[in-house]
């Protein structure tokens, strides 16, 4: 059996008791967190607490050669990750290469970054379009950085629709964890380059540490937000669509948004 388990946001305390108790009772326990991390624990913390060892995957392992799988014919393995276990990551791919191998797969949930950034910016969760993910600049073989401008096109295309984006950053082993300020710059140099007008006047929503005792929240303009200081990782960003009169309140009582967006909303 393969049971995989979502750990939640920000330390080991934000498992489920259910998870918990899956993982005491498994055989062997393996672990990935290139896609997102724990980022209040370390893995001696994780092990203390349960009592056990965590095997540490690579993307390699996960997504290319996982012969790992094969321990979960005969035995109980869990697999554990940051956040909600199905959330933004390939892992019904793996779900599904156990149920080719004839292993009974479950899902134990955690909480996601998807749902806790509608909980901590007051935008709610049905006006979501694509989500998209900004990666690190890298240096082609004839030595141009490129900056990929798919977010950007998908911010653009969900605004068409009245529909707000949600904006993973990226997590690099080498180029460390994208920053909302990272993120800002890019998407701001990409408008620059193309003179449109998608970002210019776009309150954005910037969020670090959810699920730690101090998130920081913020909204205001792109321009502005770029400045400002978030602290540790992890970092997300959401580029909502035009507001409900509920969400630009939020936005402006709780995040510190310019009073301007709601007294247009009354005009
Ligand atoms: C690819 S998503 C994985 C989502 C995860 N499976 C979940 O359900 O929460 C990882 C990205 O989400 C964002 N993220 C995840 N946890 C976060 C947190 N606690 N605070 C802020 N951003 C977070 C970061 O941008 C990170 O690079």
């Amino acid at each position: 059996m393969l049971t995989f388990i979502g750990l939640g946001l920000f330390d080991e305390k934000d498992i489920s008791l259910k998870g918990l108790e899956a993982i005491k009772n498994a055989d062997m326990v393996f672990a990935e967190f290139y896609t997102s991390r724990l980022m209040g624990s370390t893995i001696e913390e994780l092990e203390k607490l349960y009592g056990k060892t965590v095997h540490i995957l690579s993307r390699e392992d996960v997504e290319i050669s996982p012969e790992w799988l094969a321990e979960a014919k005969e035995k109980n393995v869990v697999f554990l990750t940051g956040g909600d276990t199905m959330v933004s990551t390939t892992h019904v791919d793996l779900r599904l290469r156990a149920k080719n191998l004839g292993i009974g797969t479950k899902l134990i949930h955690g909480s996601s970054i998807a749902s806790a950034i509608c909980g901590l910016s007051g935008l709610q969760n049905y006006r979501f379009g694509k989500a998209s993910t900004i990666p690190h600049p890298y240096t082609s073989i004839r030595g141009k950085t490129i900056i990929s401008e798919t977010p950007y096109d998908t911010i653009k295309l969900n605004k068409e629709h009245n529909m707000h984006t949600l904006v993973f950053l990226d997590i690099d082993k080498d180029k460390g964890y994208m920053t909302v300020n990272q993120a800002l710059s890019l998407l701001l140099e990409i408008e620059e380059r193309r003179g449109e007008g998608v970002m210019e006047n776009a309150i954005v929503v910037g969020i670090a540490r959810a699920g730690s005792d101090e998130p920081v929240v913020k909204a205001g303009y792109a321009h502005y937000l770029r400045e400002a200081d978030f602290g540790d990782p992890l970092h997300i960003l959401v580029v909502p669509a035009s507001l409900h009169f509920i969400e630009a309140e939020a936005l402006v009582k709780l995040l510190g948004a310019p009073q301007e967006i709601l007294d247009e909303l009354d005009d």
